[in-house]
């Protein structure tokens, strides 16, 4: 059996950073300005705490300004959205993140709401979700943005292809339909209700799974040849007692049938905090009145 091109996104992560660090050099150069990126992490989630950590050494790494504010998980809601509005006011911060989930006491649609739809480099607030869904210029999610990525890379043309999303996060299945419809593709939003999903996902040219459930999408869900974006982060159970990295695709299965797939990890994420950098960048140079 013909076996799927792998999608190296960490090669791909790589050169984005590149791309970033010296557009950050620039900027510095020729306009005296630093891009700064707020993370703020809630508790003490183990693979937050991954992902906080590996997001503010890459800030750094592109000569960018970097902060991380760790509060207690007990921090009540107030605390959190006066630290967000203190950030929103910082003119060394150009990008504002709130590392999602965040506890059960809190609101997660009243943080996005407190966060400047300017400094909004994870694109959910209602103002960047409403200027995506409306074409016009906006901050967009860094996982979604990074996909469109490896697939302008791998198919190239992508107008008429028929893409299949599945999940509809905010953060996520939503944006990435989004990004695919702007780009000309014929597009289905697929979910946990969706009837006859494997069939759906049959149609599908390019495939994107977002649905936090480990290796859910199996090999006969795919059309021979397609495209598969799997944006899963999943950890399960090893036999060693130690956990694994999977992602919400049949990788072993589906990658005898596909023509192109992600692996997990080294696909899809490290791309997500690659677009993050530039995410942070664009903001700076908006905030800044700087083209480009
Ligand atoms: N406000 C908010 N924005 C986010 O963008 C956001 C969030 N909250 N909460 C959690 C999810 C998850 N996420 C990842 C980022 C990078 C990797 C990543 O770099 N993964 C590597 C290594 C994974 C590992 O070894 O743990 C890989 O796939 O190769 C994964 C997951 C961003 N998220």
């Amino acid at each position: 059996m013909s076996q799927a091109r792998i999608i190296d996104g960490k090669a791909f992560a790589a050169q984005l950073r590149e791309q970033v660090a010296a557009e950050v050099a620039r900027l510095k150069a020729e306009h005296d300005l630093t891009p700064g990126l707020a993370v703020v992490l809630v508790g003490e989630d183990p693979a937050s705490q991954v992902y906080v950590r590996s997001k503010g050494e890459q800030t750094l790494a592109a000569g960018m300004h970097s902060e991380t504010h760790r509060l207690p998980a007990e921090t009540s809601q107030a605390e959190l959205l006066s630290l967000v509005e203190r950030l929103n006011d910082d003119p060394a911060i150009h990008g504002v993140l709130v590392q999602f989930p965040v506890p059960d006491h809190m609101s997660q649609a009243a943080i996005v709401a407190a966060i400047s739809p300017d400094k909004d480099v994870d694109g959910l607030t209602v103002t960047n979700a409403g200027r995506l869904a409306s074409g016009l210029p906006a901050l967009t999610a860094c996982t979604p943005a990074g996909c469109m990525v490896l697939l302008r890379d791998v198919v190239g043309d992508l107008r008429g292809k028929r893409a299949v999303v599945v999940g509809r996060s905010n953060l996520m299945g939503k944006p990435m339909a989004q990004l695919l419809l702007a780009a000309d593709c014929t597009v289905t939003i697929a979910h946990s209700r969706t009837q006859d999903l494997a069939a759906v996902c049959r149609e599908a040219d390019i495939l994107v799974a977002a649905v936090g459930r480990p290796q859910m999408v199996k090999g006969d869900w795919i059309k021979p040849g397609a495209t598969v974006i799997d944006v899963g982060i999943n950890r399960i159970p090893k036999e060693d007692g130690k956990t694994r990295l999977v992602g919400d695709v049949d990788f072993e299965a589906a990658k005898g049938v596909a023509g192109a797939i992600t692996p997990v990890p080294g696909g899809v994420g490290p791309m997500t905090i690659a677009m993050l950098l530039a995410n942070t960048v664009s903001a700076a140079k908006r905030l800044n009145g700087i083209a480009g």
